[in-house]
């Protein structure tokens, strides 16, 4: 039998945990189905074939010719995926989360070592199709690595399903890229449904970033 991961027994308890909340289809729907299948053995290794690809297109110079046989190739992929195209609930994009980031090839592939109650320690690692300049991280992929991790210690704090209000990231030091960094997200203060929020991001010793954010609770239904 293959181990869980530590989200992966987080959200195993939290799907037990939320079962009693009233059943919605609002929001991120607590109720999701933990279907690691979805995809095959091999989605991981797809997914990760997805972000090299990205790596070097951001850095390719290609020729004409190059970028004519990357554009039929690509055609043809793009149209066998559009027939097997389906819901964002059943997709294994986002929830797969026995894989780095959930299978999500838009977000930066972060592993999470825990995740609970009083927060979550990620690593992560931004790559070349993260770039921002002279081989910095993008900015607003620093402030999608803090929304991700934010939204997960507020729905593991809040046991409930939040969306982002505001979220204030500081850029403390330069985020290099294929470096392996530190990321802590964990709740702050609750006030009713308003889950208050902190985050930083490191690399060694030193701050690249920190954030604070507001998320809020989802009402039943809410989307
Ligand atoms: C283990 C696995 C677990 C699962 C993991 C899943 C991870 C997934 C993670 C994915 C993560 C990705 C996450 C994403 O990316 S979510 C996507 C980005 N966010 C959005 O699209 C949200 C858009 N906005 C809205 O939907 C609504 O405005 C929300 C829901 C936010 C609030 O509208 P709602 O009608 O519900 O509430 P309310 O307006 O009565 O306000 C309620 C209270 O809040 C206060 N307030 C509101 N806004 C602000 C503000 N800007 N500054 C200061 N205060 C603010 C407000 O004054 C009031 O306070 P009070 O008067 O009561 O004192």
């Amino acid at each position: 039998m293959t181990q869980k991961s530590p989200l992966q027994k987080t959200a195993t308890s939290f799907a037990e945990e939320s079962a009693d909340e009233p059943h919605h289809e609002g929001g991120f729907r607590p109720d999701f189905d933990i279907d690691l299948t979805r995809g095959g053995p091999r989605y991981g290794e797809f997914i990760e074939e997805v972000r090299t690809f990205m790596d070097r297109v951001k850095a390719a110079l290609p020729s004409e010719e190059l970028v004519a046989e990357v554009i039929d190739e690509l055609k043809v992929l793009n149209a066998k995926l559009d027939e097997v195209a389906i819901d964002e609930w059943r997709a294994p994009s986002g929830g797969r989360i026995d894989l780095p980031a959930r299978g999500n090839i838009t977000l930066p592939p972060y592993e999470v070592d825990d995740a609970g109650e009083e927060g979550v320690h990620a690593r992560l690692t931004f790559r070349r199709y993260h770039l921002g300049g002279n081989n910095a991280a993008h900015g607003g992929q620093v402030a999608v690595a803090f929304d991700d991790l934010m939204g997960m210690a507020g729905a593991l704090g809040s046991k409930g399903i939040t969306r982002t209000a505001y979220l204030t990231v500081n850029y403390r030091a330069i985020t290099p890229l294929d470096t392996e960094l530190k990321l802590r997200s964990w709740v702050d203060r609750m006030e009713g449904r308003k889950v208050f929020l902190r985050a930083t991001l490191h690399n060694g010793e030193t701050l690249c970033a920190e954030a604070d954010g507001l998320f809020i609770k989802l009402k039943p239904g809410q989307p």
